[in-house]
């Protein structure tokens, strides 16, 4: 089987019926030819659902505190609506959208990452413990699984992964092509430009320097530990683009390339 690509969109994209229409648009284009997968967060829309039940929510260095008394909305939010939405759209799109959840027969094996930030999820970040055996059916089978970044842990847990750190373990899993799209054109230097490409030595300068802050900082080391265990860059453009996706894919300049 070719390698499946395996796009992981952002929250924002959630807000913007045009861009999403426009992205599925390649996407079952692309599907002609290989096989695609999409992983996808929905911060916004965590974050609207939590307010309007007025509840308050914090993040710390890029992820959410999850108190397990919000579990249940950030799973609605993601799992339910984020998911459902771009299932729809999926299908509209004339793909065979599945719309599921990394939890899922055990796909990716999460647990408890740090007690402080309560139910956020961990996933081992070579896949190891996971099980590709679903998604390789429905692949195989010519779906297009389209999935959310909650997991459920051994015990039985649900738990909110960050949805780049749930692409990192899914492409590992899989050895998929990722490409980690958001709401800018890659990641951007001092004075607000495109970096073409960046290392771990270059990704740590600017993280140090304030320049890759807050989201960005969690997509950047995911991509860096995607690109050292897979042994290849790792893109990341934007979702506002979805024309240049095929360039990108043939490995033409488009976006920021991480290296391992
Ligand atoms: N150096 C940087 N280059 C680009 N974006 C950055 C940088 N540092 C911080 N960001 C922020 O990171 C955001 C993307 O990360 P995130 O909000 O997690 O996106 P997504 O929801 O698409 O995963 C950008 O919208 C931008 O505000
Ligand atoms: C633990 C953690 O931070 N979970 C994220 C999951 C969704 C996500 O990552 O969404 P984006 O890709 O849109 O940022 C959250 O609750 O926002």
């Amino acid at each position: 089987m070719t390698a499946p690509v395996l796009i992981k969109v952002g929250g924002a994209l959630l807000e913007n019926a045009a861009a999403l229409d426009a992205l599925f648009g390649q996407l079952a284009s692309i599907q002609q030819s290989r096989p695609v997968m999409v992983i996808h967060g929905g911060g916004v829309v965590v974050e609207k659902q939590l307010a309007a039940m007025g509840m308050k929510s914090e993040k710390k260095n890029g992820l959410r505190i999850t108190p397990p008394d919000q579990m249940a909305v950030i799973t609605g939010a993601l799992a339910g609506t984020s998911n459902k939405q771009l299932l729809a759209c999926g299908l509209k799109s004339g793909l065979k959208a599945v719309g599921l959840c990394i939890g899922d027969a055990f796909t990716v094996d999460a647990q408890i990452m740090d007690p402080e930030l309560g139910c956020v999820g961990y996933c081992k970040e070579d896949g190891s413990e996971g099980d590709a055996d679903l998604l390789k059916l429905l692949v195989g089978a010519g779906y297009t699984p389209i999935i959310s970044s909650i997991a459920v842990s051994k015990e039985g847990q649900l738990l909110n992964v960050n949805a780049d750190q749930a692409a990192l373990a899914l492409c590992q899993l899989l050895n998929a092509e990722l490409v980690l799209l958001s709401d800018v054109d890659g990641i951007l230097d001092g004075q607000g430009q495109l970096i073409a490409e960046i290392d771990q030595a270059k990704a740590d300068q600017l993280v140090a320097d304030g320049v890759i802050t807050d989201g960005m900082a969690v997509k950047v080391q995911a991509a860096l530990s995607a690109a050292r265990t897979l042994g290849r860059s790792i893109a990341v453009a934007s979702w506002r683009h979805p024309e240049k996706l095929e360039d990108l894919l043939a490995g033409g300049a488009v976006g920021t390339r991480v290296l391992g």
